[in-house]
C-alpha cells in the first residue's frame, strides 16, 4: 500500500503584475518520500517554497498538508500543524550561544504543543531536544560557542537543527549545501537521507550528484512551470528535461 499524501499542490499559481513567478504546480510528496526540486536559477523554485510555507499568498491553486487545505492559512499556523522549513542565516540569533538557539526554536514550539505543562517541564524537555538536535546535524561539540563564530558551513547545519527542533512533519530545505565545504556534503546528504525514516521532505538543491542519490521523485522547474515529475532516472531520460534544462543528454 502506498503511503498517504503529506503535501499537494494543484495548479498553484503566483502572477505579479503581468509577471508569472510560478504557473500552474500540481505535485506532492507521500509520507517518508523525499522529493527534489530541481531548475535553473529563477525557475521559481524558492518561490514554490514561498508559496507553500506561506510567505506569498498564491493567485491560483491550492496547498494542502494532509487533508487540510491549507493555502489561506498563515506562516505560523502552518508551523504549528507541522510544515518546517530552513530560513536561511535570518533565523540564526549570532550573539547567543549555538545550544541557546536550539532551545529557542524547541521552546516555540514546545510552548505551542505542551502549553499545559508548567515551565519548568517545559524548559527540561526543550533542553533534551535541543542536544539531541545538536547530536543529529554534527554540532554538539559546538554547543557552547556562540552561533556567529560558526563557519558557513555549520550556520546551514544550525539552520537544520532549529528547524528540526521544531519536530516538522514535511521539512522544506532550500539549497542546504549551498556554500558548504566538500567535505561536509556527504555528511549532509546522509543526515537528510535519514529525516526520511520519519518525515517528508522536500530540497531544492542544485548538486545533481545530491539529488540523485537522495531522492525518490523529482520536480524539474522551469520559467515558472514544472517540466517534468517523476523518478529521477525518467527524469533524466526525459528529452524535454535534457533540452530545456540540462541543454545536453547525461
Ligand atoms: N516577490 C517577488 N517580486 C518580484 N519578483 C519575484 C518575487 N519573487 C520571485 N521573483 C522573481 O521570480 C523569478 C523566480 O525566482 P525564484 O527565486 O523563485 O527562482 P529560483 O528557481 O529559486 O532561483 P535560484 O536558483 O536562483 O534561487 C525570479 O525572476 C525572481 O526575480
Amino acid at each position: 500500500m502506498k503511503a498517504a499524501v503529506a503535501l499537494q499542490t494543484e495548479g498553484l499559481t503566483f502572477r505579479i503584475g503581468s509577471a508569472v513567478i510560478v504557473e500552474d504546480v500540481s505535485l506532492s510528496a507521500r509520507q517518508g518520500e523525499l522529493v527534489a526540486v530541481i531548475g535553473p536559477n529563477g525557475a521559481g523554485k524558492t518561490s514554490l517554497f514561498n508559496l507553500i510555507s506561506g510567505v506569498y499568498r498564491p493567485t491560483g491553486g491550492t496547498v494542502r498538508l494532509g487533508e487540510r487545505d491549507i493555502t489561506r492559512y498563515p506562516v505560523h499556523r502552518r508551523g504549528r500543524l507541522g510544515l518546517g522549513r530552513t530560513f536561511q542565516a535570518s533565523s540564526v540569533f549570532p550573539a547567543l550561544p549555538v545550544l541557546e538557539n536550539v532551545r529557542l526554536a524547541a521552546k516555540t514550539h514546545l510552548g505551542g504543543v505542551m502549553n499545559v505543562l508548567r515551565r519548568a517541564g517545559r524548559d527540561s524537555a526543550a533542553d533534551g531536544v535541543a542536544h539531541d538536535c545538536l547530536e543529529r546535524v554534527g554540532l554538539a561539540s559546538r554547543a557552547s560557542d556562540l552561533a556567529g563564530s560558526l563557519s558557513h558551513g555549520d550556520k546551514r547545519k544550525l539552520e537544520l537543527a532549529l528547524v528540526l527542533a521544531q519536530d516538522p512533519a514535511v521539512i522544506l530545505l532550500d539549497e542546504p549545501m549551498a556554500g558548504m565545504s566538500a567535505e561536509d556534503v556527504p555528511e549532509l546528504t546522509e543526515l537528510i537521507g535519514e529525516l526520511r525514516a520519519d518525515r517528508t521532505v522536500l530540497l531544492i538543491e542544485h548538486h545533481m550528484n545530491v539529488v540523485l542519490g537522495l531522492a525518490d521523485r523529482v520536480a524539474v522547474m522551469h520559467h515558472g512551470s514544472l517540466l517534468a515529475f517523476d523518478t529521477p532516472e525518467k527524469v533524466m531520460a526525459n528529452e524535454t528535461v535534457q533540452t530545456a534544462y540540462l541543454g545536453e543528454p547525461l
